[in-house]
């Protein structure tokens, strides 16, 4: 009797056992085709036969479980910010690597199915100024990217952040030139063009040098299509928002010219590019209205972030103004290319770094030429720039 209760028990036992092993395997396998669904629903497929037929591609699919890992589950804890797609956290990889791996909220089922293709594109992207993406993860609803880590927060902190700390004139252009030529990279040297799509603050990255770092780019081909997150969207970016692009539709090359124009005038006021605030003007809701309001008043001194009112490199600024001004022309034709953007700054760079690095060898040869001129190798800008003008003049006279 007893023998057949221990053996009704063991059959019951192992009965149990048997089909929670089955229902096991059942979640497992199922767990398995999901994965392998939402893979090839967001073109993973295409994006591993390219892979594999081109040498020496740095990107990387990851599983789910590499990444739950290196976030700790997504927890809280390591979340870096929040933007209009998702949430950023910070992961760390095997091998001791941060990454910054970035959860989007949703994609419609045509960025889905785009979303390989375009991870091709951009994993193809390669310049020093902008944040590597290092790879995807293509077996969860909605794809993850994971990017390289940029330590030192954004330029929209550094210059609207309570920090106290003072931005040299020379960080300020070292930051726009280097954003420029990213751009500009985008728009015309990577392998498909690129159009950012939300150039602001807040998308260039600093690493530990204040070497700035383009995040973000192509984010356009992620943007949710739902309508109320496309206000967040718009909330989002409001005051570098491209006018032309408003009444079109129509997203350009030009429209990223724009929107860096405003990131231009917060590195030259350390003002906001828009005031919600009710009680203000109209015309001083946009940083880029207001500007040109005091650009067509001659009053762009009234503008200026105090930090840089101290009479040196005045003539710098007034170029930087004019270039933005340029940027933020109505007309999107009338507008300079990143490329000439990138290269007028570079130009400014140099001239502050090296008062004496002309753009003309003409000019230097008749600066050499005149002793009595050269009045220290400290010269300030403003020397620079007046006897640059001096020179000028006495070519043009004949002189
Ligand atoms: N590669 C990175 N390294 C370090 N921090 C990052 C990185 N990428 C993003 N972050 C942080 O995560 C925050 C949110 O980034 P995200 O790009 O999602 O949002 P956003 O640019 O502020 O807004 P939106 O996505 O609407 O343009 C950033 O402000 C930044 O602080």
């Amino acid at each position: 009797m007893c023998m057949d209760n221990a053996g009704t028990t063991v059959g019951l036992v192992a009965l149990v056992t048997a089909l929670a092993s089955a229902c096991m395997i059942q979640e497992r396998r199922k767990l398995q085709k999901m994965k392998r669904d939402y893979f090839r629903q967001h073109g993973g497929l295409i994006l591993f036969d390219e892979m594999r037929s081109k040498q020496g591609i740095s990107f990387k699919i990851f599983t789910k479980e590499e990444l739950q890992e290196a976030t700790n589950r997504f927890s809280e804890q390591q979340v870096l910010g929040q933007g209009g797609y998702g949430t950023v956290y910070k992961g760390i990889l095997e091998g001791n690597v941060e990454v910054a791996v970035k959860r989007c909220n949703t994609a419609d089922e045509q960025q889905k199915k785009e979303f390989g293709k375009e991870m091709l594109i951009l994993s193809e992207v390669n310049h020093r100024n902008i944040v590597k993406l290092l790879g995807c993860c293509l077996e969860v609803e909605v794809p993850v990217l994971v990017y390289e880590f940029v330590p030192n927060g954004t330029l929209f902190q550094l210059i609207h952040g309570n920090h106290g700390l003072r931005i040299s004139l020379a960080t300020r252009l070292g930051i726009a030139h280097e954003s420029a030529d990213a751009l500009s990279y985008l728009h015309s040297s990577a392998s498909t063009p690129i159009l950012h799509g939300d150039v602001k603050s807040s998308n260039i990255l600093l690493d530990r040098d204040n070497k700035a770092k383009v995040a973000d780019f192509g984010a356009s081909i992620l943007a949710p299509i739902d309508k109320s997150q496309f206000i967040t969207l718009v909330h989002g970016t409001c005051g570098y928002l491209d006018p032309e692009y408003m009444q079109t539709n129509l997203l350009t090359d030009k429209s990223d010219v724009y929107s860096f124009g405003v990131v231009l005038l917060e590195l030259l006021t350390g003002k906001l590019p828009f005031n919600f605030n009710p009680d203000v003007l109209v015309h001083e809701k946009s940083l880029a209205m207001m500007f040109m309001y005091a650009m067509k008043e001659n009053k762009l001194e009234q503008i200026l972030d105090v930090e840089l009112k101290d009479g040196n490199n005045t003539e710098i600024l007034e170029e930087i103004a004019e270039l933005a001004m340029r940027c933020l022309e109505m007309c999107g034709d009338n507008r300079p290319s990143m490329k000439e953007v990138a290269e007028k700054l570079d130009s400014l760079r140099k001239v502050m770094q090296h008062p004496w690095v002309q753009r003309d060898p003409q000019e230097m040869e008749c600066l050499l030429a005149e002793p009595s001129s050269v009045v220290s190798s400290t010269i300030t800008s403003a020397e620079y720039f007046s006897i640059e003008k001096e020179v000028v003049n006495s070519l043009q006279s004949g002189r």
